[in-house]
């Protein structure tokens, strides 16, 4: 069985699933502004830094072809009279979009990326129509290079572990399946190309509280994937090092600066620690779209705080499960603990020293004394 895929569209419709919801109820709800989208990603209906990027992407392409399906030449919509007119209606809302989650960078680049399109000259219908064009293009590249990078992540992975007989066991953080990209995913595409060519024993994930990305999405995704998996709570990273043969970690990224720092989900920075002590490879799994070469190191990357609330929740269905099934939100901690007593960074910072290697669909990044993406991403 197939995965679920974070973002559906047909010619006149953009929807994502509800990744609130997950995993036992699957219902996907209509972005139908950009307003929308920024409610959603904010929101975390929709979360995973590429899929963060493709769900913006999308929705602005969407509101830029409505008004050059709609307008006519008699009745032209009104930003849509000059491409200075279009440049002034349109980078305000790239601006906006980029607001709804400040860590993940893959926005930022789409944002970029899409504002080029309106400094080009021309007619403004045809800088719309190219606008348009970039913008299904942020979404549709995701699965080739997820591919891609999954390829060279999952040989990476054997190489450091000497392709042991019978496989070998990884361990991720998080979710970055087709939950959080296009399709495919990253660190779990790494895991599901292992799988598909016959080279896992085992895939380990941690719960990742207070979302439980690992819990309620990566579990239904190898389920989905037929994977053999084990879940673990954040807490035993160490006590998994200590027991049993983990030959790689392999992980997603938010933003990668130019050192090979790296901001991932909170647990990240932990799990690498214990990686370290106990000698275990350790790689990032991420597009070139989650390099900032704008910032030298993971000191300059800002950290979203989610609201202390949402680490008080618990999200799933009231047990034992019944059908139809009855969704809960519980609170989990006592009335007393307010919010000037919860601390709830959604990710942390993992040095490049405790890094083995970067892999992007250019291929392996191995991280070494004096290294520089931005070298990297140049030859
Ligand atoms: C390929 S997803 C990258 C990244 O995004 C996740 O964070 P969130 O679920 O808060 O959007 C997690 O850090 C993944 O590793």
């Amino acid at each position: 069985m197939a995965p679920l895929v974070s973002i559906r569209t047909t010619d006149s419709k953009i929807e994502i699933v509800d990744q609130l919801l997950l995993p036992h109820v699957v219902q996907y709800v209509e972005i139908a502004s950009v307003h929308d989208a920024h409610s959603a990603i904010k929101t975390m209906r929709i979360r995973g830094a590429p899929a963060i990027a493709s769900l913006a992407s999308l929705a602005i392409g969407a509101h830029v072809e409505q008004a050059l399906n709609y307008g006519s030449s008699s009745q032209p919509v009104e930003w849509m009279q000059s491409t200075d007119a279009l440049r002034a209606h349109v980078v305000p809302l790239l601006d906006f979009l980029y607001t709804a989650r400040p860590t993940a960078v893959n926005l930022g680049a789409a944002v970029a990326r899409l504002r080029l399109v309106l400094d080009e000259p021309g007619d403004v219908h045809d800088v719309a129509k190219q606008f348009v064009k970039e913008a299904h293009a942020v979404a549709d590249e995701d699965v080739g290079r997820n591919k891609e990078m999954s390829r060279h992540g999952a040989e990476w992975v054997l190489e450091q572990a000497g392709n042991p007989e019978g496989g070998v066991n990884v361990l991720t953080v998080c979710n970055t399946g087709s939950l959080a990209t296009s399709g495919y995913g990253t660190a779990l595409g790494v895991i599901t190309h292992l799988y598909e060519t016959g080279k896992l024993k085992r895939a380990y994930f941690t719960q990742s509280a207070p979302y439980h990305q690992g819990s309620r999405l990566t579990a239904m995704e190898l389920i989905a994937l037929g994977i053999p998996c084990t879940m673990i709570c954040d807490t035993m990273v160490g006590s998994l090092f200590q027991t049993h043969d983990i030959h790689a970690v392999v992980v997603g990224a938010d933003r990668i600066a130019r050192n090979g720092d790296t901001a991932n989900k909170i647990g990240t920075y932990n799990a690498a620690v214990l990686a370290k002590y106990h000698k275990i490879p350790f790689a990032t799994i991420a597009p070139v779209s989650t390099v900032d070469l704008a910032i030298p190191d993971g000191t300059h990357i800002p950290i979203e705080h989610r609201p202390a609330v949402e680490a008080t929740l618990a999200r799933g269905a009231v047990y034992p499960r019944t059908e139809p099934v009855e969704q809960a939100v519980v609170q989990i901690t006592p009335d007393g603990l307010g919010d000037d007593m919860i601390y709830n960074p959604s990710f942390d910072v993992t040095p490049a020293e405790l890094i083995s290697a970067v892999v992007t669909e250019r291929g392996v990044h191995a991280i070494r004394q004096g290294f520089d993406m931005k070298n990297e991403l140049q030859t």
